[in-house]
């Protein structure tokens, strides 16, 4: 059975204090989920938050990493790095990620191969701009996306690789992918996987979906076959609205 995840990406909000009151709240709110909760906050809180969420079923991860293991990149944090605060998954992909940073496909496949061998699990993301929407050519594009990225590992490795279908469209946009849009690329991106490694493979692979999702629209998304969870940015900022979405699912 596939992982039922609910993941919160904090992106570039809150300081240390902001950090400590908001996982007050979700500590209050969230006691004993049935799925798996996750929330990313920045690497400056990532101590803070995983100390103050010892022993409670939140996980606390990382928006990001560098795919060396040290060495003179200024700036950057490494998987073993992260380890050492108590991070075992690391979303990787994001489309901020890609649009600002120039992140490519070449360079996640390394970041990925870090995350493996160091024993970690990846939210990995992938998803078209909306020109690609419009013209027809998402699914090539999603499926380079994954191939390109993800394609070098063996099968033994998906065991550590989680999927998150984030249209940039869909993105803090108020727009969100319909629930049949979201089954259908979740769907063909299942299908490219289960043609490369086989269905047992591709049926444990636990897919999330991120663009928009809020209380109002959660139940209706996680409702379809493929959608094993989401990626949620700003509705993860309010515990009851974080809340809501992980008892959606
Ligand atoms: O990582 C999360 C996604 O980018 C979704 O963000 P959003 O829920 O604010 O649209």
């Amino acid at each position: 059975m596939r992982s039922k995840i609910v993941a919160g990406n904090w992106k570039m909000n809150n300081d240390l204090s902001a950090t400590e009151t908001l996982i007050t709240a979700l500590k209050e709110q969230i006691k004993d989920p049935s799925v798996e909760v996750m929330i990313a906050p920045a690497f400056t809180s990532l101590y803070s938050a995983y100390e103050a969420l010892k022993g409670n079923a939140i996980e606390v991860i990382a928006q990001n990493m560098h795919f060396a293991e040290s060495g003179a990149y200024t700036g950057e944090v490494s998987a073993s790095m992260l380890k050492s605060v108590g991070v075992k998954t690391v979303i990787l992909g994001h489309s901020e990620r890609r649009a600002y940073f120039a992140e490519t496909d070449e360079s996640l496949a390394k970041k990925v191969g870090a995350v493996l061998e160091n024993e970690m699990r990846t939210i990995f993301c992938f998803g078209e701009e909306l020109e690609d929407r419009k013209s027809g050519k998402f699914f090539d594009v999603v499926e380079s996306q994954i191939k390109n990225a993800l394609f070098g590992f063996d099968a033994e490795a998906w065991k550590s690789i989680v999927l998150a279908y984030e249209p940039v469209w869909a993105i803090g946009t108020g727009e969100t992918a319909s629930p049949e849009q979201a089954q259908e690329v979740h769907a063909f991106v299942r299908k490219v996987i289960a043609d490369k490694y086989g269905d047992a493979v591709a049926q444990e692979v636990s897919i999330l979906y991120g663009g928009s999702v809020k209380p109002g629209n959660a139940e209706e998304i996680f409702s379809k076959e493929d959608v094993d969870g989401g990626l949620i940015g700003g509705a993860a900022l309010k515990a009851e609205d974080f809340k809501a979405i992980v008892d959606a699912l």
